[in-house]
């Protein structure tokens, strides 16, 4: 006879206190599973159609694991979506409306933007320079900077932040021939970042960027990877879009110490030498229009030629504190990542396509000699095929490959029974719209020719937003934009870049940040185009 149908009296009793033990397991455990699951059936109670979570991922298994970028799970999402215009998702414990529908996600961004002006991602009290951004505040909070900070982006601070740029672009034509000179294969990504981290920090706050010119730059060692995150933190930064008290209790902060204790003097110092020597306001870099805010009160408007921003609030925004330092915080950080990934995607796909390296070669020496041999504001203004390859490449790889938004009262989504509740959250794929192949027949394949005046009309309304869209969209779309064409026009015109042994076939994501960084940078082989 086996042990187990021995009558229950031959058995030995367990103590008291081990059978105490494990009842007390067993309702923890139950309890703990009752309260990481206690939203699952909020779908379901709304007739939702939904993802099946898991207990504690949600349905980001994949992403927590480290075996798939958010970017790439999402867009699975979409893919699988077919003809459903919404989706339950759960993030980690948190119910996440999806949506794939464009004309819904257009009433979100603009329409009825009133319902939708906050994003979900939550900076926690320790994370101050991310909680006194434009990125991480909220509500009337958010209006106000943003209206103040508008004009800092108008195209007249653009000329002006055009000067310095081209300083720090012959740094990177040096930079590029020593590597050329020394027989040495290019990673595009590292030059592209070096660049740019020059380029926002002397934009920035007046900082000389060095680290086209100096390997020990502190700068680039601090940033290089500030959306590099270790993987709690990637988990973390995950649930900073969805779970604010988790945030919140441990007090998660994105931005490293060493990186708060640099900025901190060194801005100080920066303020402090220029009240000193009078020069204040000459430079005409950003961190002077944060000084004429917090001195005056706003930043004085200079065009006639851009779009009315909207009207001032009225409300003064104090620059006191680290409020004005998290505004340069901002201004490096999402200036960084952003504008040396989109230069490195595009070098990657000119590298692979020779034609349309030599096009784009061609057009920028026509309008180079039509203005004196000189790449300025306005030739830059006048190179269309540039234009389509930024374009395309960040129709490809939208670098932050999905948009956010918490509902703030409910909201009754037209044509459908569906009431967004107050406080939901809001996703949908950027990258999954932006490779949809009934959006763009043969998504996968880079072709410029996408954008060109005869067939940029074609694309939908609503289908290509890698700046995002809506009152809410990025604010430094035109510097991004300008950063990535003065770099690449003189990489261009001065390099010819072909693949190398190393260069992947297929683009992979670094797993450990939410932006689409290439995993293991871009290498390729540079060389010196002969007059
Ligand atoms: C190629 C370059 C860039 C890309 C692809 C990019 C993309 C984005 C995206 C997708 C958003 C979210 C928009 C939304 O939710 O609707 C965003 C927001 C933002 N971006 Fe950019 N960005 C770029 C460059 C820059 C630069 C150069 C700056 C500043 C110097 C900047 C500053 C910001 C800020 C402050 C926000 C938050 C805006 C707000 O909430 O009001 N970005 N960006």
């Amino acid at each position: 006879m086996s042990t187990w149908l021995l009558p229950l009296e031959a058995l030995p009793a367990p103590s008291t206190g081990a059978a105490v033990l494990v009842a007390l397991l067993v309702g923890a455990a139950g309890a703990l599973y009752a309260y990481v699951t206690r939203h699952f059936d909020y779908w379901r109670r709304r007739g939702v159609p939904f993802l099946r979570p898991l207990p504690v991922a949600g349905n980001l298994k994949d992403v927590l694991l480290f075996r798939k970028h958010v970017g790439d799970v999402l867009h699975e999402v979409y893919t699988q979506m077919k003809n459903q215009r919404y989706l339950g998702m759960y993030f980690l414990d948190q119910p996440v409306l999806f949506v794939k529908d464009i004309s819904i996600l257009k009433s979100i961004f603009h329409k009825d933007f009133e319902y939708f002006s906050d994003r979900s991602f939550h900076a926690s009290r320790g994370d101050i320079l991310n909680k006194e951004s434009l990125f991480g505040r909220k509500g009337k909070n958010w209006k106000d900077l943003r209206v103040k900070l508008s004009p800092a982006f108008s195209s007249g601070k653009l000329k002006k932040f055009f000067v310095l740029l081209d300083q720090k672009a012959a740094n990177l034509v040096t930079f590029l021939e020593h590597a050329v000179r020394e027989g040495r294969v290019v990673d595009a990504k590292e030059a592209s970042g070096r660049f740019t981290m020059d380029a926002v920090s002397t934009i920035g706050f007046g900082l000389e960027g060095r680290s086209l010119i100096d390997d020990n730059d502190p700068l680039y060692r601090l940033l290089n990877s500030i959306f590099v995150f270790g993987r709690l933190l990637n988990i973390l930064a995950i649930g900073m879009f969805v779970r604010a008290p988790l945030v919140e209790a441990l007090n998660v902060s994105l931005v490293p110490a060493p990186l708060v204790a640099f900025l901190r003097p060194a801005l100080g110092n920066a303020m402090e030498q220029r009240r000193q020597t009078g020069t204040q306001g000459q430079r005409g870099d950003f961190l002077d229009l944060l000084m004429e805010l917090r001195d005056k009160g706003r930043i004085a408007a200079d065009d006639e030629g851009d779009a009315k921003p909207a009207p001032d609030t009225g409300a003064a925004v104090s620059m006191g504190g680290d409020t004005l330092i998290s505004q340069s915080f901002t201004f490096l950080s999402a200036g960084f990542d952003t504008t040396s990934t989109t230069m490195s995607f595009a070098l990657y796909h000119l590298a692979k396509n020779e034609a349309i390296q030599d096009k784009l070669r061609a057009q920028l020496k026509k309008v180079q000699k039509e203005h004196n041999g000189k790449l300025t504001y306005e030739a830059l203004q006048n190179v269309p095929y540039l234009d389509m390859i930024i374009s395309e490449t960040l129709r490809m790889y939208p670098v932050l490959p999905f948009l956010d938004r918490s509902c703030t009262k409910d909201y009754q989504v037209q044509g459908t029974d569906l009431v967004i509740e107050k406080g939901t959250v809001i996703f949908t794929s950027l990258y999954g719209i932006q490779r949809d192949p009934e959006l763009y027949p043969n998504p996968d394949c880079f072709d410029p020719e996408r954008f060109s005046e005869a067939n940029k009309h074609s694309i939908r309304s609503g289908a290509y937003m890698p700046f995002g869209e809506g009152p809410r969209m990025c604010i430094g779309m035109r510097l991004g934009l300008l950063q990535t064409k003065v770099g690449l026009a003189h990489i261009i015109l001065n390099f010819k870049v072909s693949p190398c042994a190393a260069t992947p076939e297929k683009m992979s994501y670094d797993l450990k940040s939410v932006l689409i960084l290439p995993r293991d940078g871009v290498p390729l082989n540079f060389c010196r185009v002969q007059e």
